[in-house]
């Protein structure tokens, strides 16, 4: 006997949250496609894609502004209710830069003592790095270059990373007046040793691509510069020998000649960028997802993403009061120094003067601020 008795209803529902509010073509925007999924042999799969979410500001480094925000949010959103989408790449536009972060100017700018607009932005960025770790699809972090600051947080809540070979990863907030506290001081400790995190966080120095590789943080690097037919690995990296004078060299800097040289073959280069190998890396793993039940998948990634999560949900509501109280004061400098620094010449504070101030009980007012501020030049 059939159950064709039982009262059912056939009309497809339509479950997108957003429709285009926040996507756009023209910098700075989020840019959400839906690419079709392709075979091994780049046939295209009849009725499944994989959407594409970039972050498009490629003049000031892909940071994302608050308008962006939204957008990724929507992308994250209406791609986990997509049934037809397999996969998500996450990535910024052109050869340089994946993401560096909040948008200095804007944060400089606008949010900069007025610490309760910058408390509602701050729920817009927790709900970006919820979406990526809520979306129902598999997230690739597809690092076309550097991925910094804030763009390492929402790169770290990705689930697997493929990397340009000229990506730089670090942070930038003790330097520009904020803190990792977007996701970095949670997720970071789960990929590197507390040791590397640590120093990572604070430092604020640029690690390659190769020694993030060496270090567990990402699944794969290819080389994107392509000279005279040849692919060439990041000239400015050590990547031919691991062991030097009983020190790991394997994925730092070079230095002296070599590395004048590196950059200078870089800066010749980088703007020809080929992303030929990183589309291949990322779509393999595409593939790989799309030749797994889609079910167990999820279920498997979900199970992973909660190690993540139970750092970032302990924190994160937390974070943003913090985060938004720093707006009147560390943050209202080191973002004010980068975002003048064409200005005064000087991209950070005088940090010495600004620990006298302190260590001297001084107020936090702008005569202080003034003072350990760079200068308009003539
Ligand atoms: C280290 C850098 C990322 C790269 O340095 P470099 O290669 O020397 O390039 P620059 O000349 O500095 O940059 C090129 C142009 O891009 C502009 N730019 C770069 N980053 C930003 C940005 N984040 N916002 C706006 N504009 C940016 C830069 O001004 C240059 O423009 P120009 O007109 O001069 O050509 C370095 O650029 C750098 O350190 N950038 C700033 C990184 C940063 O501070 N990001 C914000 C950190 S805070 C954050 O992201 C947070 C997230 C959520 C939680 C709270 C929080 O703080």
């Amino acid at each position: 006997m059939s159950l064709e008795w039982m009262p059912r209803e056939n009309e497809v529902k339509d479950h997108a949250l957003h429709r285009n509010p926040h996507w756009g073509t023209e910098a700075p925007c989020t840019v959400y496609e839906k690419k079709p999924l392709t075979d091994p042999k780049g046939n295209v799969v009849d009725g499944l894609f994989v959407s594409w979410i970039t972050l498009n500001n490629p003049r000031q480094f892909n940071s994302y502004t608050t308008d962006m925000v939204k957008g990724v949010i929507a992308g994250f959103e209406n791609a986990s209710l997509d049934r037809s989408v397999v996969a998500v790449v996450f990535t910024g536009t052109g050869p340089y830069s994946f993401c560096s972060g909040g948008n200095t100017k804007e944060y400089s700018e606008f949010y900069s003592k007025r610490c309760d607009e910058y408390g509602q932005y701050m729920e817009l960025f927790n709900h970006m790095v919820d979406s990526i770790l809520a979306c129902k699809k598999p997230v690739i972090s597809r690092v076309n270059g550097m991925r910094v600051a804030g763009g390492q947080e929402i790169g770290l809540a990705c689930d697997i990373a493929i990397s340009s070979d000229l990506a730089i990863f670090g942070q930038a907030g003790p330097k520009h007046g904020s803190a990792p506290a977007g996701g970095s001081s949670d997720f970071l400790p789960w990929f590197l040793t507390a040791e590397d995190a640590m120093w990572n966080c604070v430092s604020c120095e640029m690690w390659s691509a190769y020694k993030m590789k060496a270090k567990g943080m990402l699944s794969k690097v290819v080389p994107v510069l392509k000279i005279d037919g040849e692919w060439v690995r990041n000239p400015t990296i050590i990547t031919d020998t691991y062991v030097q004078d009983g020190e790991i060299v394997y994925g730092e800097y070079k230095t002296g000649q070599d590395l004048k040289d590196g950059r200078a073959l870089i800066k010749q280069h980088q703007a020809n960028a080929d992303f030929e190998l990183l589309d291949k890396e990322v779509n393999t793993v595409i593939w790989k997802f799309a030749n797994l039940f889609p079910g167990c998948l999820i279920k498997s990634i979900d199970g992973i993403r909660q190690k993540k999560k139970f750092f970032w949900d302990t924190m994160k509501n937390d974070h943003r009061h913090w985060l938004a109280a720093n707006m009147s004061g560390e943050a209202f400098l080191g973002f004010g120094a980068f975002n003048t620094k064409k200005i005064t010449g000087q991209d950070t504070v005088d940090f010495i003067k600004f620990r006298q101030n302190v260590a001297d009980s001084r107020l936090w007012n702008d005569e202080m601020f003034a003072e350990v501020m760079g200068k308009p030049q003539e």
